[in-house]
């Protein structure tokens, strides 16, 4: 299993039109459909200016807008559709038209519409349903949609002929690989991965990767640098040792052999620690605290491996610091985070004791991420290949997916600099201090409850998901509502008994209002970054990617304000 892979914003491709979204049922004239959604992800441009036609025709928009009865943004499924209106006079459009779309929290103005555009209706549409399709009524439309959806999901564009993949497929025939099942694409909502060539079954294996190419602290202490490795004390760590390889390679460019994988790595990552300072703070509180933790780590690694970078002078003609930068070394540390594969190898004499379980696997690290698959992932002593099985079947060309594990958001942006849309695992953490924001500031035992959910580990990891507010939670808050007379029960609240009505009602009506005042606070950071996104177009990418997890925590935290009402209906 990856160990801690993946990014978020895997730049989408270039917008194009896909003319199987043509769609002449129910109109007079060609209609034209989009997603707007789309175009602006893609081209992240807040304008989008339509193009000029020869004919009259009516442009189809479905936007996804405010939900005028929550004054809630971007609530999953409420879309709007505007048509262009042909000219009377039956000339051409002139295309200068345009339309300014806010996908952001902006519940005021949601849509500034030119005055030749007229919004006809507004609907609820289910979860995931695609905004570029017309919801017809007849049963062939049902079938075409649905396959559309489906389509649409997983639809990669083919990358095999890229030259950088010719040339990894020759790297990799080399080494005794080649792949029968899979062929690199880009997707449209997850970016570079891999796509069946044909179906596969559950149980089918996926991929098996020989050791010959796998990149691990072996392969770097047969290299050059091993001598170094081995000379230097205190030893290196296996993090250090694959970095230092990493970065060795990289500046070796067309000398190095495993050139073919590094020029398929990315540039750049979107972990927090490649993050502006400005876009950290708008992460919510406790991940903007890992955020600047890892931050600071990778620093203290870059410092405290300078000495040895520098032992390395004699390996290279340029100055070593200009080799081994900070940048270089985040770049590689990044690589490694995001990109290697759990792989226990036997101890490196000349490595520190730390645990040496990192390898990089070519090819197969462009496996995507889904928390819905499970898959098997090992190194077959028998075989002497890295193999994944999949548990559940997939379908000629779509994406394969494996789990990188059961990680909720925070995590995957924090390892990984991507946040996986509904993703099961996500959750809203509450920060010690909005817990006690609601409580009543005149109990006196409120140091004494506070200090017994600490002893008993009821401070941390306090969340509300997509069923609602958290055992863990909802616990902490009976505990801190204990009413003065009852505070001797305390124990049998943190075994889940109900103490009394009062008490069961009082932390329910604390946690809504915990669960609105976050609504709150993430509402008011989406404008935030929807603000910047206009102003900071350099730091777009990166601006989308909080907009991401924060939309995603406006859902959890909207499904558990309604959790919360009805737990609150049962037990009035
Ligand atoms: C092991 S790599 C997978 C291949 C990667 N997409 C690439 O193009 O090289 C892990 C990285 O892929 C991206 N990734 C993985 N799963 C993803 C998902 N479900 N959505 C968006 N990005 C994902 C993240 O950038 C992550 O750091």
């Amino acid at each position: 299993m990856t160990r801690s892979p993946l990014m978020r914003t895997a730049a989408n491709p270039g917008y194009s039109e896909d003319p199987s979204t043509y769609d002449n049922e129910n109109s007079q004239v060609p209609i034209r459909k989009t997603s707007c959604g789309k175009l602006l992800q893609e081209n992240q441009q807040p304008m989008q200016s339509f193009p000029a036609e020869s004919e009259p025709c009516q442009i189809k928009l479905l936007i996804r807008m405010s939900d005028a009865e929550t004054e809630l943004p971007l609530l999953e499924g409420v879309c709007i559709e505007i048509f262009r209106i042909p000219r009377q006079d039956g000339a051409p459009d002139t295309g200068k038209e345009r339309l300014r779309l806010a996908l952001g929290p902006d519940s005021q103005h949601p849509v500034q519409l030119p005055k030749n555009l007229q919004p006809l209706s507004s609907r609820h549409l289910p979860r995931n349903y695609n905004c570029s399709m017309q919801k017809g009524r007849g049963r062939t439309s049902r079938i075409r949609r649905r396959k559309l959806i489906r389509g649409s999901e997983s639809r990669g564009v083919n990358e095999s002929h890229k030259p950088e993949f010719i040339e990894l497929k020759k790297w990799l025939k080399d080494r005794n690989f080649e792949d029968t099942n899979l062929t690199p694409a880009q997707f449209p909502g997850t970016g570079r991965g891999l796509m069946t060539k044909k179906s596969l079954k559950a149980g089918q294996m996926i991929i098996s990767l020989p050791e010959s190419c796998l990149l691990t602290t072996d392969t770097v202490i047969r290299s050059s640098l091993g001598a170094y490795i081995t000379k230097w004390k205190p030893s290196p760590s296996p993090l250090l040792a694959l970095c230092t390889f990493l970065v060795s390679e990289k500046h070796a460019g067309h000398r190095s052999v495993w050139k073919p994988y590094l020029d398929i790595l990315p540039k750049s990552y979107t972990c927090p620690v490649y993050l502006k300072p400005e876009v950290v703070n708008l992460l919510p509180e406790p991940l903007k605290a890992k955020a600047r933790e890892q931050r600071d780590s990778v620093q203290d690694f870059f410092a405290s491996s300078r000495d040895f970078f520098s032992s390395l002078q004699p390996l290279f003609e340029e100055a070593i610091d200009r080799v081994f930068s900070y940048s270089a070394l985040l770049w590689a540390w990044c690589t490694i985070n995001t990109r290697a594969v759990y792989l226990k190898t036997r101890r490196q004499a000349c490595l520190s004791s730390e645990p040496d379980t990192c390898a990089l696997a070519p090819y197969l690290d462009l496996l995507n991420h889904s928390p819905n698959v499970q898959v098997k992932a090992a190194f077959n002593e028998e075989t002497g290949c890295y193999e994944i099985r999949t548990a559940s079947s997939c379908r000629k060309h779509a994406e394969v997916f494996i789990c990188y594990g059961p990680h909720d958001n925070h995590r995957l942006l924090l390892e990984y600099g991507f946040v996986s849309l509904c993703n099961p695992h996500a959750c809203v953490y509450v920060s010690r201090e909005i817990l006690v924001r609601y409580l009543p500031s005149t109990d006196k035992q409120m140091n004494k409850k506070i200090s017994i959910l600490k002893d008993h580990g009821f401070m941390a990891n306090l969340t509300f998901g997509w069923d609602g507010p958290s055992w863990r939670l909802l616990t902490a808050l009976k505990l801190l509502c204990l009413e003065a007379e009852k505070f001797t029960c305390w124990s049998k609240v943190l075994l889940g008994e109900v103490i009394s009505d009062t008490n069961e009602k009082t932390s329910l009506n604390i946690a809504q209002k915990i669960c609105y005042y976050l609504i709150e606070e993430t509402t008011a950071v989406l404008q935030k970054v929807s603000h910047m996104k206009d102003e900071k177009v350099s730091s777009i990418n990166q601006l989308t990617l909080v907009e991401t997890l924060r939309t995603e925590e406006l859902k959890i935290l909207k499904a558990s304000a309604e959790a919360l009402s009805s737990l609150q209906t049962t037990v009035t």
